[in-house]
């Protein structure tokens, strides 16, 4: 199979319990809640994605033949030496093209395998560290997984009926938007009166870095 991939790069991991982590992030082109267009967005499920996820034209981006050319080219970026080698599949949503035979490859080349998901989409076995992020209005099928990030505050969707799904890790990430102070406040609030939640930062647009 081929692989749309919008971008992909060497940085930190930015946000989660891994944040701070060396990384290359490959990032998919196309997601199942918005269509990445502006003029989209109001009636879209997910309406505050700071991502630009809308074809192949970004670093490294493009249509990859199979997963040995994807694999390759995230080796190259990550170097020779694989040890500790960690990969982060995000989007967009990445279980729209994340395989079997892309987890087999990326294996084979030494990586660890994280992945940013939706939810929406059950994921495939071989994730070895899966971040699930619920959106307010979808269904969410993958209820399991290492953490789930909840970009706070949103409306239509209740932290409590989250906490009993399968994860070890429940995190409180604030929106970044147009009054972000206001959700970072909330965010701290939340946290302050939900012990069972942890806040998380995206690090990344504090440093500058992609
Ligand atoms: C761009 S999404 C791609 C992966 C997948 N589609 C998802 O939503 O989880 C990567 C992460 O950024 C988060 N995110 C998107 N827009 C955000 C925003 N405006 N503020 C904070 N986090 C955001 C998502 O919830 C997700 O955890
Ligand atoms: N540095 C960095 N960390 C990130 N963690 C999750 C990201 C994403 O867009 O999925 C992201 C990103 O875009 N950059
Ligand atoms: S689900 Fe993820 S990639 Fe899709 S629009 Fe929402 S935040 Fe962006
Ligand atoms: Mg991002």
């Amino acid at each position: 199979m081929s692989y749309a991939v919008k971008e992909m790069f060497l940085t930190l991991q930015g946000e989660g319990v891994q944040a701070g982590r060396r990384a290359v992030f490959l990032r998919f082109a196309g997601c199942n809640l918005w269509t990445g267009r502006e003029a989209d967005r109001a009636k879209a499920v997910c309406q505050f994605c700071d991502t630009d996820f809308v074809g192949t034209d970004g670093e490294n981006g493009a249509r990859y033949a199979d997963a040995e050319a994807v694999a390759a080219k995230a080796g190259a970026l990550w170097g020779a030496d694989r040890e500790h080698a960690y990969i982060v599949c995000t989007g967009g949503e990445p279980l729209l093209q994340l395989d079997g035979a892309l987890i087999d490859a990326l294996h084979d080349a030494g990586f660890e395998i994280a992945v940013e998901s939706n939810g929406t989409i059950a994921a495939p076995d071989g994730i070895d560290w899966l971040c699930v992020s619920p959106k307010a209005g979808s269904e969410i099928i993958q209820r399991s997984g290492d953490e789930l990030k909840l970009v706070w505050p949103q409306t239509d969707i209740d932290p409590d009926e989250l906490v009993g799904w399968d994860f070890p890790n429940f995190l409180i990430q604030p929106m970044d938007c147009e009054d972000g102070e206001a959700a970072l406040q909330a965010a701290m609030a939340y946290v302050r009166a939900h012990p069972r939640w942890r806040l998380t930062l995206q690090n990344h647009k504090m440093l500058g870095i992609p």
